[in-house]
C-alpha cells in the first residue's frame, strides 16, 4: 500500500462526490420525560437546516440508545413507541446536511464512542477547519476512524486527553478544534453543549419547566413550547447534570461574529438570532436593495421561499405591487442544499412554476435572497419569459458571493460560484436578465445590525462577500481537500 499511485480513485478523497455541502441543525434536552419525542419535534422545526439524514441519541441513566437514518425527520421519528426505542430524560438530535464525509449512514450523527470512563454521543452543526490536519495526526498516532466526518476528531481528542474527568476531556478537545461549531453531546448522564470561539454558528438555550433545552434556532424552542433564555456565548460550553447548569469557557470572551448567511438564507424566518428577527432582517435587506438598485417595473415577484421577505421589503420601499408570480411545490425541499448538481437541477425544475395570471404582459422584477451557482435564477428568468413577461429584471438581496465557505454552508468551490468568476454585466447576460443588481455589504450590515461594518472587527462572518475569514483555515492552507488526501478506503466514504 505504500505505492499511492496504485490506489484506485474511488479509494481516495474525491472532492466531487464528497464535496462540502451545507448546514445542520442540533437539538438537546436535559431533564424531561420523553426527551426523545421533544427532540424529534425540535428536529422537525430544524429540518430546513439539513435534509439528508437525521439521528437521536438518549441516555437512560445507565446506557445510551441511538438511532440514525438517511432521510427526513418525519420519515423516521414519528412512531408512538419512540419513548421505548429511545428512553431517557437526556437526548440530543441532529438533522444533517453533509459538509465533510459523504451522505452515507456511517457519517450520520449523533456519532458515538466508548472511551475511558464512559460514552460520548456527539452532534455537530458547522465545519471544522483543521479536522484533516488533526485526523492525519490522530491516524499516525494509531487512532481508528469509523466515519469520514470532520466531527469525529472531537471524540478521538477527548479519548486521548490525559485529564481524569470525562467532561474535562471533552472540554480539552474543544480547545484543539478550529472552525465553526455548535456541539451538543451526551457525556454519560450529562449534557454538554458548546459554541465556537467566534460564534459563527448559532446555539440557543431555553427552559421547558425544569428541563433545559438547546437548539440551533429559536424556532425549535417554540416548537416544543420552551421559553428562550439566552444564546450560548462564543467560546462557551455549558454542562448540565443533576445539580443544574454550569458554564465553562474554552476560549476568551468576545462578541459573536455570526454567519451572515444565517440571516440571508439559512435560518427559518420566525427565528431570532442574537436578538434580531430573521424575518425583519430579510425584509430590511429588501428595503435597502430598493434604495440601492431601484427598478422601473410593474410588479415585484419573490423567488420562494427565502426570497419572500426581501421582496415584501422591496415592494414596501418602492411602492411597486408585490404578487406571487411563482408558485412553489410544497413537496420539494430546499434545492441549494442538495448534494449534487443533477439533484439541484431536477429539484429546481420540480419546485417552481410560473403564475402567468400576474406575469403576462408585465415588466417583472424577481427578488431572491441570494444567487449562488445561478441554478435557480436562470431557470426562473426563462420561466417568466415563457409565461409572457415583457421584461425580466433580477435582484439579489445579498451581495455577490465570491468566496467559498468553510464553516458549514455549502458554497461549493470558487469555480462554481457565478459571482466569483464574472462581472455583474456578464452575469446578467448569462442569467438572461434585462438587469441585475445586488445588495452592498454595507446595505447588508444596515439590514442585519442597523450599523455599518466595523472593518477592524466585523460584526458578522461575511467572508462570502469580502474574502475575510474569521478563523484559521489549516486544512485549506495545506490543501488537505485535495484528491491525494487519504480519507477512507471504504467505498461509501
Ligand atoms: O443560485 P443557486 O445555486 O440556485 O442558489 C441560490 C438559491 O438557492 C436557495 O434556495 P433553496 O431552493 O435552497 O431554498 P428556499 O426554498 O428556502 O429558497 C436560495 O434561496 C436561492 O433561491
Ligand atoms: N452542515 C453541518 O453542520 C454538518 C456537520 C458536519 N460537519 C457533517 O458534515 O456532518
Ligand atoms: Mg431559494
Amino acid at each position: 500500500m505504500s505505492d499511492h499511485s496504485a490506489i484506485p480513485a474511488t479509494l481516495t478523497y474525491d472532492p466531487e462526490s464528497d464535496r462540502p455541502q451545507e448546514e445542520c441543525g442540533v437539538f438537546a434536552v436535559y431533564g424531561a420525560d420523553d426527551a426523545s419525542i421533544l427532540t424529534a419535534l425540535g428536529l422537525h422545526a430544524l429540518q430546513h437546516r439539513g435534509q439528508e439524514a437525521c439521528g437521536i441519541a438518549t441516555h437512560d441513566g445507565s446506557r445510551f440508545h441511538i438511532e440514525r437514518y438517511l432521510g427526513l425527520v418525519g420519515e423516521n421519528f414519528t412512531s408512538p413507541d419512540m419513548p421505548q426505542r429511545l428512553p431517557g430524560r437526556v437526548a440530543i438530535g441532529h438533522a444533517r446536511y453533509s459538509t465533510q464525509g459523504a451522505s452515507v449512514l456511517r457519517n450520520v450523527q449523533p456519532l458515538f464512542a466508548d472511551v475511558r470512563g464512559g460514552g460520548i454521543a456527539l452532534a455537530h452543526n458547522g465545519n471544522l477547519t483543521n479536522a484533516r490536519v488533526l485526523r492525519e495526526e490522530l491516524v499516525n498516532h494509531g487512532q481508528i476512524f469509523q466515519s469520514t466526518s470532520d466531527s469525529e476528531v472531537v471524540l478521538h481528542l477527548a479519548a486521548l486527553s490525559k485529564k481524569s474527568k470525562l467532561t474535562n476531556r471533552v472540554l480539552s478537545a474543544l480547545k484543539q478544534v478550529q472552525g465553526a461549531f455548535a456541539f451538543v453531546a451526551v457525556v454519560n448522564d450529562r449534557l454538554i453543549v458548546a459554541r465556537d470561539p467566534f460564534g459563527i454558528r448559532p446555539l440557543v438555550m431555553g427552559r421547558l419547566g425544569d428541563a433545559y433545552v438547546f437548539a440551533s434556532e429559536t424556532c425549535a424552542l417554540d416548537m416544543v413550547g420552551a421559553k428562550f433564555e439566552r444564546e450560548i456565548e462564543p467560546g462557551e460550553a455549558v454542562v448540565v447534570n443533576e445539580d443544574g447548569l454550569r458554564s465553562e469557557r474554552f476560549s476568551p470572551a468576545r462578541p459573536a461574529q455570526i454567519c451572515a448567511f444565517e440571516y440571508i438564507y439559512f435560518a427559518r424566518p420566525d427565528s431570532v438570532i442574537e436578538g434580531r428577527s430573521v424575518y425583519e432582517a430579510r425584509k430590511e435587506m429588501g428595503r435597502q436593495l430598493a434604495l440601492e438598485t431601484p427598478a422601473d417595473v410593474d410588479v415585484i415577484i419573490p423567488v420562494p421561499d427565502s426570497g419572500v421577505p426581501a421582496a415584501i421589503g422591496f415592494s414596501e420601499a418602492s411602492g411597486i405591487p408585490f404578487e406571487l408570480g411563482i408558485i412553489r411545490s410544497h413537496f420539494v425541499g430546499r434545492t441549494f442544499i442538495q448534494p449534487t448538481q443533477d439533484r439541484r437541477d431536477l429539484s429546481v425544475r420540480r419546485k417552481h412554476a410560473a403564475n402567468a395570471a400576474v406575469v403576462k404582459g408585465k415588466r417583472v422584477l424577481l427578488i431572491d435572497d441570494s444567487i449562488v451557482r445561478g441554478t435557480t435564477s436562470l431557470k426562473i428568468v426563462r420561466m417568466m419569459r415563457e409565461a409572457g413577461a415583457v421584461e425580466v429584471h433580477f435582484r439579489s438581496a445579498c451581495p455577490p458571493i465570491k468566496h467559498p465557505d468553510f464553516y458549514g454552508i455549502d458554497m461549493a468551490g470558487r469555480d462554481e460560484l457565478i459571482a466569483a468568476n464574472m462581472s455583474v454585466e456578464d452575469m446578467a447576460t448569462k442569467l438572461e436578465a434585462d438587469s441585475l443588481g445586488f445588495l452592498t455589504v454595507n446595505g447588508l450590515y444596515q439590514a442585519v445590525i442597523g450599523a455599518p461594518r466595523n472593518d477592524k472587527l466585523p460584526q458578522l462572518a461575511d467572508h462570502y462577500f469580502t474574502g475575510e475569514y474569521p478563523t484559521l483555515l489549516a486544512d485549506h492552507d495545506r490543501d488537505l481537500s485535495a484528491k491525494e488526501f487519504q480519507l477512507s478506503f471504504l467505498v461509501d466514504a
